[in-house]
This record gives structure tokens, C-alpha cells and sequence, in this order.
């Protein structure tokens, strides 16, 4: 899309957002833009702050991945910082990055590729452009049975994929622009933190294209906005701009566009400095309080991975191979 193009798309939008904002408090400085993440209570900088200093604002330095499991990515970026941030970028801005079976397929070898690379530490998932996110499943390829690519199975595998963030072990970030509606909706909300720009729009559409998500697209959006936000999100599809996104809990902060993607890396920074394993832990947690048996398989799996980690665990092994009776009396039986 040309440039000029594009300046008519955000005037629309724009027009978009006057038209359905309801009475809305004006953004706080706090919410928007700026602001330290070490303040104190005396204003001065913390003793953490003193240590490491604020992360960088600058931009990252991107570097492109044209192929993971050597296929080429058609409908999806990826990139790479030195970082350890991976970004996945919904690459159909024509179709306001509405996604196809291939669309999902190739995000879903991304964030494998990211899972397994230890240098990564968080992932942004965005979509390509200032219009949108991600406008949910594309209409034009919808079949019978679900979504048609070119091998022509029917498939809603966007499904799989929102399992994939869900259990992903390391954060996931949406960074939205523009619309995030339908099943883009639902991808930003089970990302695990979601950064807005001021121009952001978001809502469900289901229900007028006769479609819905009855797993985590609505039970996920109830434990975020309440069961009557919910219902009303459902049973209305009304769109919502960023600051009521921001006042409902579905998104963590609203920043002009200008500023989503600095803000993002900021947060990216933040996050790792922190321990890859407390995160881990406390992703697979936060999940297991809402995902029943697989929640708790997830953090399940989590104990087992530290407790292989440990000598403990290793005494058990070492002796099944040595042939001996292990020896698991040197380690405390701690209250
Ligand atoms: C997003 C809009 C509000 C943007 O409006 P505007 O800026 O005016 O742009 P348009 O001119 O409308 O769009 C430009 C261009 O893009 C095409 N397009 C946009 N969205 C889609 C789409 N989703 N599918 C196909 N094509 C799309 C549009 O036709 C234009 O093309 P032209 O050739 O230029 O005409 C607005 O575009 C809009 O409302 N879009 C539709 C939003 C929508 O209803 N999405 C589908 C919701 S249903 C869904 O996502 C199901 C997903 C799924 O797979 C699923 C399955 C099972 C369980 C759960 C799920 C799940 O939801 O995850």
C-alpha cells in the first residue's frame, strides 16, 4: 500500500475510533508513555536502579530470518536481536493481517524456533503495519469445515497455535497498532502482556460473520475483563479503543504509535534481566490456576526439568546406571 494510502487508512481509522469511543477519562501521563520503572517511594532511584540503570530506549537491531525448518516464511517475518528478543510479524497488511492456514503455520514454526533457541528470552508477536494487529481468520478462505489452504484440508488451526503461546515457557508480547479483532482478538489476549498504540481497536466480530471461539477466546477473556465485559464483548462485537482496552485489563499500557515499538523493547529489556526460570515458573503458575490438568501438566513438567537439574535428581540416574542402590541421604528433607 502506498504511503498516501496508508495516511487515508489511519484518517478512517481515526474516524473509527471517534465514532465508537464512549465517554472515556483522558489517558494519564503514566499510562501512556515514559515513566521509570524503579520509582520509589522517596523519588529517588532504587538501590536495584543505582546497580543496573534504566534499559535502553534505543531501537533494536534486527536481523531477518527468511526460513525456519527450511521453509521459506511467504505470509510471516521473524526476526532476531542480539538481544534475546524474537519478533514475529503477521506479514498480510492488504488483508489487515487477516490469517490464512499458512499464515498460522509459519507463526507456529517462529515461535518453535523461538522456544527452542536458548539466547531468546521474549517474544514480540505484532502484525505488519500501523493498521493492524491481526483481523482474525481470513473470510475469503473460509471453507466448510474451517479455514482452506493450499492443500485443501479445512483446518482452524489457530487453535493449536494459541496452545502454543499459552505453553510457550518464555513471555510472549503482543505489541498492537490498529485493529485487533476476531481471531486476532483472541491472539493478543493469550499473549501474555499486550503493548497498545494509541490507535489500537479491538473487539470480537464472531457473532456477525457467524463464528466463535468458545475455549480460550471467551472463558481466557472473562478471567481478564469479568463475565459481563465478557458477555457484552461476545453478544455485542462492538469495537473498543486502547484506553478502554487499558481500563478493562486487556491490555497493560497505551502508547502513542510513534512509540509502541520503543515501548515494547523496553518492556523486552526489562524482562531480561530477570531470571529466565522464575519467569518460566511463574507463566506455567499463572496458567495452571486456569488450565485445570493441563495447567498442572505444564507446571508439572516445570518441577521435573528442575529437579533434573539438581544433584538429587541426578543420584537417582547415576545410580540406575551404575547398578547400585542410590543414596539419596545426603539430601535434606527440608520443612
Ligand atoms: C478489520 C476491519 C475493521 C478493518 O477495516 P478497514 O480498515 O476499513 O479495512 P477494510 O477495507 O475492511 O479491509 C481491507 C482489506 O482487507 C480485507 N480483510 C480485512 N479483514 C479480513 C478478514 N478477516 N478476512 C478476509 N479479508 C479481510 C478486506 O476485505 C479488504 O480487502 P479488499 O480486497 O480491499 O476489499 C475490517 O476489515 C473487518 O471488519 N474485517 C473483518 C473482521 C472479521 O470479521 N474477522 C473474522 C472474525 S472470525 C475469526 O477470526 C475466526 C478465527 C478462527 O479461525 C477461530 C476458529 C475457531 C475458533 C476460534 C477462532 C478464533 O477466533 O481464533
Amino acid at each position: 500500500m502506498n504511503e498516501e494510502a496508508s495516511a487515508r487508512r489511519l484518517r478512517v481509522l481515526e474516524g473509527h475510533l471517534a465514532s465508537t469511543s464512549q465517554p472515556q477519562t483522558p489517558i494519564s501521563r503514566s499510562n501512556t508513555a515514559g515513566g521509570s520503572s524503579y520509582a520509589t517511594a522517596t523519588g529517588q532511584p532504587s538501590s536495584y536502579a543505582r546497580v543496573h540503570g534504566e534499559v535502553s530506549r534505543e531501537p533494536a537491531v534486527w536481523r531477518c530470518i527468511e526460513s525456519v525448518h527450511k521453509e521459506c516464511l511467504e505470509e510471516v517475518k521473524y526476526e532476531k536481536s542480539d538481544e534475546g528478543i524474537a519478533k514475529i510479524t503477521i506479514n498480510r497488511p492488504d488483508k489487515r493481517n487477516a490469517f490464512t492456514p499458512r499464515t498460522v503455520m509459519e507463526m507456529s514454526w517462529c515461535f518453535t524456533d523461538a522456544r527452542d533457541d536458548p539466547r531468546v528470552g521474549v517474544i514480540i508477536l505484532t502484525g505488519e503495519g500501523p493498521l493492524a494487529f491481526c483481523s482474525g481468520g481470513d473470510q475469503s478462505v473460509r471453507g466448510k469445515g474451517g479455514y482452506v489452504g493450499e492443500d485443501n484440508i479445512p483446518r482452524l488451526n489457530v487453535l493449536d497455535l494459541q496452545m502454543q503461546i499459552r505453553r510457550l515457557p518464555k513471555p510472549v508480547i503482543a505489541m498492537v497498532a490498529g485493529y485487533a479483532v476476531g481471531g486476532g482478538h483472541i491472539l493478543h489476549m493469550v499473549c501474555d502482556l499486550t503493548i497498545a498504540a494509541d490507535n489500537a481497536v479491538f473487539g470480537q466480530t464472531g457473532p456477525k460473520v457467524g463464528s466463535f471461539d468458545a475455549g480460550y477466546g471467551s472463558t481466557h477473556m472473562a478471567r481478564l475483563v469479568g463475565q459481563k465485559k465478557a458477555r457484552e464483548m461476545w453478544f455485542l462485537a462492538r469495537l473498543y479503543d486502547a484506553q478502554q482496552a487499558l481500563d478493562m485489563g486487556l491490555v497493560n499500557k497505551v502508547v502513542p504509535l510513534q512509540q509502541l515499538e520503543q515501548e515494547t523493547l523496553v518492556w523486552c529489556r526489562e524482562i531480561m534481566r530477570n531470571s529466565p526460570t522464575a519467569l518460566r515458573l511463574l507463566k506455567s503458575a499463572l496458567n495452571a490456576a486456569e488450565d485445570g490438568q493441563a495447567g498442572i501438566q505444564q507446571l508439572g513438567g516445570d518441577a521435573t526439568l528442575l529437579f533434573y537439574m539438581s544433584e538429587e535428581g541426578n543420584e537417582g540416574r547415576t545410580s540406575y546406571l551404575e547398578k547400585r542402590p542410590p543414596d539419596f541421604s545426603k539430601f535434606p528433607r527440608l520443612p
